[in-house]
């Protein structure tokens, strides 16, 4: 069977209880037996070799040997149960090493005098001699896992690496599973692959280093070239050479602007009225900074299908945002005559149904929502035209699906957090670019500050003087709530403070817990400057347009990756005022925290940041791509695996130029495997 094919939940695994199931859920998104078997490693222990303190390199300090006992003591405290146990072993070598047993008194009694076991320890030297408190003693060589590489997952809640590892290994020795490869024979050839089944077995039980870079060549092959053919196969972009027209009410709109388009405005929107107008569905990126003026591209373009008798979607990350949209869409479209309907997964009862039958019959020209647009019971009479803002929080799955429903429309994927190129021309090979470089006119560069913690009264102070100008403030924090741990200024609590820091001066609360209606409801007064500053998390993030917020303060800035700084601080600046932004930082930071902060004080532009984030983070995932769905890629990296991105594009390139219904015998596995995806 294909590994797609493996289906069955994971609550029918032998030995998974409710509480496994749901933190596999939950924590790691295992919903069956192919998502375990497709949960990748985080990290491999090479527990092949038995190590002594002796053979450790600089900047290692683990390690897996086998010791004998030599005696026991007691240290710190006056009485026996407040004083802790010392066991001192010697390992291989014969080197003297402190196990110092906090809180497990009790291995006394295991670790006799003159006994021998095998242990994996962190170790470290402390005046001279060797230690470990962080050791786990097992009997055997084979309880030890030694002889082996060891695989590390990703865990969460009662999900313990010895849990998940029996919970794979209960799946694998079922022994009439075996799984088919679901690439071409030729390719496993060419390119020196495994078979998908050892791929997949030795993916979780390696014998050496060497077997877990041949699988994950193998299974990070596979999957992008899957995701390339998949992708490849629903675009149909054929360039347009005839120029379109602008219609009417579009020129109508430009027209009541109080300000003219810029000249990246302008191309960009030439770009996808080309693309409308062609008979093929357009699969387009539109990409510019924050605000850039992007939005307002989507609503002119919106009105050139509109103007044919066409529908339009136009779907946001999150309700706040869609409803935002659905505001500024009914003040500039509405006196145009354009019908709107908002829709989320919160417009319910009557209202609902008859915004329904009104979309069916097609009596709304625009639905504005969140992915509730897409739901089973909304139909369009006619949609052809799909705008998705924010793109990075849909996956390309997403997407996928999203095109697979009838006639596909053109779609339009709006981002503030520009790709970088690489990345752009090798994974979004099926989407065409519109970038906007240049801002609207009259904007001032955001002046950001580093402000080191103890100077925050001062940044207090400056923020007073601009209350006093009429202008507005945000406040980010990184949490709500402190959980009473982690010496982090939270949401809450930070509330109370700046109260009396701005006394008099309204102010408003707002995160993820407070109801969609009340943060509308701040939003709105605090647009009509009832309120002077907000106190948030990140909710804030994305799209938020106040044109009179001066100030963005983010607190414990370095907690924050840089592409949630730029687009935090694009909150700012959105009018001709001069704004700030001020990242206050902590003393203690490491060298790749004051790196992204010394680039958001160099730059305030998306597409250089966008560069260095992938820089910094060398070989990591960039800003977030993987974690947010942007890409949900299992094995592959997008840094690492540049040559197999490209092996897996030529390949899908030749495969879709022979066979684009893969039909032949030869593709019929890829065929499978991507619709089982899909
Ligand atoms: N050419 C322009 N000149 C002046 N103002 C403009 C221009 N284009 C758009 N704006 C205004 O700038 C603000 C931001 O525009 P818009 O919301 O379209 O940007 P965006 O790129 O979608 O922003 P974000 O990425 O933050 O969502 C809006 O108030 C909009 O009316």
């Amino acid at each position: 069977m294909f590994l797609s094919e493996l289906t069955t939940p994971i609550e029918r695994l032998q030995g998974v209880g409710k509480v496994r199931a749901n933190d596999y859920h939950t924590k790691l998104g295992v919903d069956t037996f192919k998502d375990l078997l497709a949960l990748s490693p985080r990290a491999y222990e090479d527990r092949t070799k038995l190590t002594s303190v002796k053979d450790l390199k600089a900047g290692e300090n683990v390690i897996n040997t086998k010791i004998k006992v030599q005696s026991h003591t007691y240290f710190g405290g006056f009485k026996k149960n407040e004083r802790t146990l010392k066991v001192i072993v010697q390992d291989l070598s014969g080197t003297r090493i402190s196990l110092l047993c906090f809180g497990r008194s009790f291995l006394e009694k295991t670790l006799q005098a003159g006994s021998v076991w095998f242990i994996n320890a962190t170790v470290n030297q402390w005046n001279g001699e060797w230690q470990s408190s962080a050791f786990s003693v097992y009997r055997t060589q084979e309880e030890a896992g030694l002889g082996r590489v060891i695989p590390i997952y990703p865990m969460g809640g009662s999900l313990t690496q010895k849990s998940i590892r029996k919970d794979i290994n209960t799946i694998l020795s079922n022994k009439y599973l075996t799984f088919d490869d679901e690439l071409p024979a030729r390719l496993y050839e060419k390119y020196g692959l495994m078979h998908t089944d050892s791929a997949i077995r030795l993916m979780h039980m390696p014998r050496s280093m060497e077997e877990v870079r041949a699988s994950k060549r193998t299974l990070a092959l596979t999957e992008l070239l899957l995701m390339e053919i998949a992708l490849m196969r629903q675009s149909s972009y054929e360039k347009s050479n005839k120029k379109s027209t602008i219609s009417d009410i579009e020129k109508k709109l430009i027209s009541t602007l109080p300000f003219s388009l810029t000249k990246d405005q302008i191309k960009s929107l030439s770009e996808i009225r080309n693309d409308l107008d062609n008979q093929k569905s357009m699969n387009r990126l539109l990409q510019g900074d924050v605000g850039s003026g992007k939005t307002l591209i989507a609503w002119i373009s919106s009105l050139h299908e509109i103007a044919k008798g066409h529908q339009v979607a136009f779907m946001a990350p999150t309700e706040l945002l869609a409803r935002q949209h659905a505001e500024k869409a009914a003040e500039l479209l509405e006196p145009l005559g354009v019908k709107i309907a908002f829709i989320t997964g919160d417009v319910k009862g009557k209202g609902r149904k008859y915004l329904l039958e009104a979309l069916k019959n097609g009596e709304v020209d625009i639905a504005i929502g969140t992915h509730a647009l897409f739901s089973k019971d909304v139909v369009f009479k006619n949609l052809r035209y799909v705008i998705i803002d924010e793109q990075h929080r849909f996956g390309v799955e997403q997407r996928l699906a999203l095109t697979s429903k009838g006639e596909i429309p053109h779609l339009l994927l709006m981002t503030a957090t520009p790709i970088p190129r690489t990345l752009a021309l090798t994974m979004f090979s099926d989407l065409q670019v519109s970038s906007i470089h240049t801002m609207p006119q009259g904007r001032k560069p955001i002046t950001t500050y580093l402000v080191k913690e103890e100077n925050r009264e001062k940044m207090y102070q400056t923020i007073a003087v601009e209350f006093k100008r009429g202008h507005q403030a945000y406040f980010v924090y990184p949490r709500i709530e402190d959980e009473g741990d982690s010496g982090l200024r939270d949401v809450k609590n930070m509330f109370t403070y700046l109260q009396k820091e701005y006394p008099n001066i309204p102010s408003a609360l707002i995160h993820s817990k407070v109801p969609e209606d009340e943060k509308m409801q701040i939003l709105t007064d605090f647009r009509a400057k009832k309120i002077s500053y907000l106190v948030a998390t990140s909710v804030i993030e994305v799209g938020i347009d106040i044109p009179m917020a001066t100030c963005m303060v983010i607190e414990h800035a370095e907690r924050f990756g840089l592409a949630a700084l730029h687009q935090l601080r694009g909150r700012v600046g959105r009018s001709d005022l001069q704004s700030y932004c001020f990242l206050v930082y902590s003393s203690s930071l490491s060298d790749d925290s004051k790196a992204r902060l010394r680039v958001m004080k160099e730059s305030t532009d998306g597409f250089y940041i966008a560069e260095k984030d992938l820089e910094i983070r060398g070989p990591g995932e960039i800003a977030g791509a993987k974690q947010s769905g942007f890409l949900k890629l299992r094995y592959a990296s997008l840094v690492n695996d540049i040559d197999l991105i490209e092996i897996a594009k030529k390949e899908a390139l030749e495969i879709i130029r022979t066979d684009k219904g893969l039909i032949s015998t030869e593709n019929y596995m890829l065929r499978i495997n991507i619709e089982q995806e899909g």
